[in-house]
């Protein structure tokens, strides 16, 4: 999980998926499955990409009462993913109930996947977090409570921008994930994201992973793409 980069594969349908993956040639990867693709394809797009090898961190952002929060997990967990992911807006108890779900759905003999809290979307700014949610604190500050009662329920980390990453593993220890979207090249377009930084920022600042999507799934050679933003990400210059 450390160091990971995790594409995330925000496509319409599996065969988008099968004619990106071709350009990787077998290469084992940490994919995102998000809503856009899971809602169309359902649990068969997770038995197709494990049975291909590769990681999963299925993104569903589950924010609902803690019983219905509980109970779907245990139903994601035999899925059998490494990774997923709740909003901690939705509170402590349904954070905890996340993660019990998942302890009771996980096969005999199976790992339970690790689940993360989103704390602030990448895609909000401080000042619409201030006007739109009514909190009145620096975002940075939001954040950091998110994660701090995301850590009291038990998870396994968040999801976080890269530059609340550094802050959060000084406040909650080094072992606590820090998964980071909102990754862009110095030379890419910011899009719909707000709190945005570059592969070398985010390893800078101790980010555990980065999530990695457009930049690579809509550049003209992914796979060129993919390779760039690993080398900057792991440091090699290449
Ligand atoms: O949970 C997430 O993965 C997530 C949380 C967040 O705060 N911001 C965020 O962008 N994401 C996801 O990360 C991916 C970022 O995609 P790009 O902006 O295309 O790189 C998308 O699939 C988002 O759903």
């Amino acid at each position: 999980m450390n160091n990971s980069l995790i594409i995330a594969l925000d496509f319409a349908s599996k065969d988008e998926v099968h004619s990106f993956l071709k350009g990787f040639n077998g290469e084992s990867l940490f994919l995102k499955v998000g809503m856009e693709l899971f809602y169309k394809e359902g649990p068969s797009i997770i038995h197709e990409l494990k049975e291909q090898n590769h990681q999963i961190f299925l993104d569903l952002k589950l924010h609902d009462i803690p019983n219905t929060v509980g109970s779907a997990m245990k139903n994601i967990a035999g899925l059998g993913v490494d990774l997923v992911n709740v909003h901690a807006a939705g509170g402590i108890d349904m954070m905890a109930r996340a993660v019990e779900g998942l302890e009771a759905g996980t096969p005999s003999g199976m790992k339970r996947a690790k689940c993360i809290g989103v704390t602030q979307l990448t895609s909000t700014s401080e000042a619409s977090m201030q006007k739109e949610q009514l909190i009145k604190v620096p975002l940075q500050e939001s954040v950091l409570h998110y994660a701090t009662i995301t850590k009291e329920a038990g998870l396994d980390g968040v999801v976080c921008s890269t530059l609340e990453a550094g802050a959060i593993r000084d406040r909650l220890g080094e072992s606590f994930l820090t998964v980071t979207p909102g990754i862009r090249l110095k030379t890419d377009e910011v899009q719909d994201q707000v709190r945005v930084a570059t592969p070398k920022i985010a390893r800078e600042n101790g980010a555990s992973a980065i999530v990695v999507g457009r930049s690579i799934t809509r550049a003209e050679n992914p796979y060129e793409s993919y390779r760039l933003f690993k080398s900057e990400w792991e440091g090699i210059t290449i």
